[in-house]
């Protein structure tokens, strides 16, 4: 039964909550229904646990800014919780250890170079390989001038090198577990917990766990045997430096290094990735939209200069478009969940302490009177009627609150550069035999495009 006055939803079945009502493979055509039918805040069950879902930026700004002390937590009853055991930051639970590591993950990536120099220079780095990959390939079809290339992988190996440069190497486990935590099993694991001890698909995810955590361990143990203390290296001697310095305070350790290691690369890798994705796509079946975009590369950057993150201010319609790929990509849609700290009230309703509660970031991403354009790729979206770029409220990819993304400063700095660097150099085509474009994206813990091909072409400037 709901609890009184609990946000309204559909009717209860016994064992199975909703489960039932609920697409596993893409709950995001329920959820717009459901809150067509039951409001900005409604209430489904996952067995018998409740979950409030909010819709709209208004109440998910009332519930994640102005109640944050209240719907900060993180779920501590699920398989994703289990499987990290609440370590690191991204599913550590709101309280002191968690705040520590958040405020030491900005403070190293700060110091690192995030608005300096150093974190420019690794990203700038990376293009440079991801031109140099694709001016090989156009060298290749010298007669046509033109490549077919897969931006699939070359983007994923850019998103997670970047991050690892900062972190160092890395692993494929996490896509199978992310698939896992999205998936049927994650939703019986969650359900049934009688069904937890068996072996069943769900272990997978703890299996694939312990060989990252040993992989992230060696990490630490070669960290430890080359550092030089109170010299870092990277974030990993950072975090020893730091623990030497605290000592066993109970809050920083070294299987919370573990497991922060791991979180960054999960959070640092898909996302920036898929949203690069998101925009080539757009970019090479919209030409104008890239022309317009090149005309102001060049305009800017005279001579053909390699582009700076302070360059974006005097590009308004390049940061429109990599704002409304975001937009339009909607990478992260619904994780990561939140849950209630304490008993709490949301317009009107009342949430008991513990209650999942799921932001639908994508629901603001597409509210009909926040945008002048919501279901359709179009830059203006982000123009005033001057042309000067401006961000509307509901722009909430990264979230918000005390838990929105700790690496938007770092995920925006490699949005901008990589895509000046590469639409200086190239222009993007959508190959002729590749049929309609399809933009339907795939559903998971991020969102991606459906994988294709694009042209690329060395564009005829000064720099070629
Ligand atoms: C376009 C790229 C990115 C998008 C769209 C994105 C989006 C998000 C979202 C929606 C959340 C959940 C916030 C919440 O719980 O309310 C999140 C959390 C997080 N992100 Fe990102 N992210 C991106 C890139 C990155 C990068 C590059 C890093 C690496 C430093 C990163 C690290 C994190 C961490 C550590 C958290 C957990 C924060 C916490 O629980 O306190 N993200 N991100």
């Amino acid at each position: 039964q709901r609890p009184r006055n609990f946000p309204p939803g559909p009717r209860l079945f016994p064992l199975f909550g909703n489960l039932l009502q609920l697409s596993l493979a893409n709950p995001m055509k329920d959820f717009e229904r459901l809150s067509k039918q039951y409001g900005k805040v409604f209430s489904f069950f996952i067995g018998s646990k409740p979950a409030v879902v909010l819709t709209g930026v208004e109440s998910i700004k009332e519930a994640l800014v102005n109640k944050a002390g209240d719907f900060s937590g993180r779920p501590l009853d699920l398989l994703i919780s289990h499987v990290t055991e609440n370590k690191g930051v991204i599913l550590a639970n709101y309280g002191p250890s968690w705040k520590d590591h958040r405020r030491f993950a900005l403070m190293t990536l700060r110091n690192f170079g995030l608005g300096k120099q150093s974190m420019e220079q690794r990203i700038l780095g990376e293009v440079s390989h991801i031109t140099t990959c694709l001016e090989k390939s156009v060298a290749m079809q010298l007669v046509m001038f033109f490549v077919l290339a897969y931006p699939q992988t070359l983007f994923h190996k850019a998103g997670s090198n970047i991050i690892y440069s900062f972190l160092v190497s890395l692993i494929s486990m996490f896509t199978e577990n992310a698939k896992i935590a999205n998936g049927p099993w994650a939703m019986i694991y969650d359900t049934f917990p009688m069904l937890r001890c068996l072996p069943l698909p769900f272990r997978r995810a703890f299996r694939n766990t312990d060989i990252l955590k040993k992989m992230a361990n060696n990490m630490i143990s070669e960290h430890k045997k080359t550092r030089t203390p109170g010299e870092p290296r990277d974030f990993i001697d950072c975090y020893l430096d730091e623990l030497e310095k605290r000592g066993d305070d109970g809050s920083f350790h070294e299987s919370q290094l573990v497991m922060y290691i791991l979180d960054l690369h999960f959070a640092g890798t898909d996302t920036t990735s898929n949203t690069l994705l998101t925009a080539f796509l757009y970019l090479s079946t919209h030409p104008d939209v890239q022309e317009r975009c090149q005309q102001e590369i060049d305009e800017v950057l005279q001579d053909n200069k390699c582009p700076s993150f302070e360059d974006r201010h005097k590009m308004p319609y390049v940061q429109a478009v990599i704002h409304e790929s975001q937009r339009v990509g909607d990478i992260v849609p619904l994780r990561v969940f939140h849950s209630t700290v304490t008993d709490t009230e949301l317009m009107g309703y009342n949430i008991p302490k513990g209650t999942l509660v799921i932001p639908n970031l994508s629901s603001a991403l597409k509210q009909e009177n926040q945008w002048k354009f919501p279901h359709e790729f179009n830059p203006s979206n982000f123009l005033d009627d001057q042309g000067q770029f401006v961000k509307p409220e509901a722009f909430v990819p990264f979230s918000v609150g005390p838990r929105m993304c700790l690496g938007e400063g770092l995920a925006r700095m490699e949005l901008f550069l990589i895509l000046v660097c590469l639409l200086q150099r190239f222009k993007f085509v959508w190959p002729e035999d590749a049929g309609e474009p399809d933009y339907t994206p795939v559903f998971g813990v991020t969102m991606s495009p459906r994988p294709y091909k694009i042209s690329v072409k060395l564009r005829n400037n000064k720099l070629n």
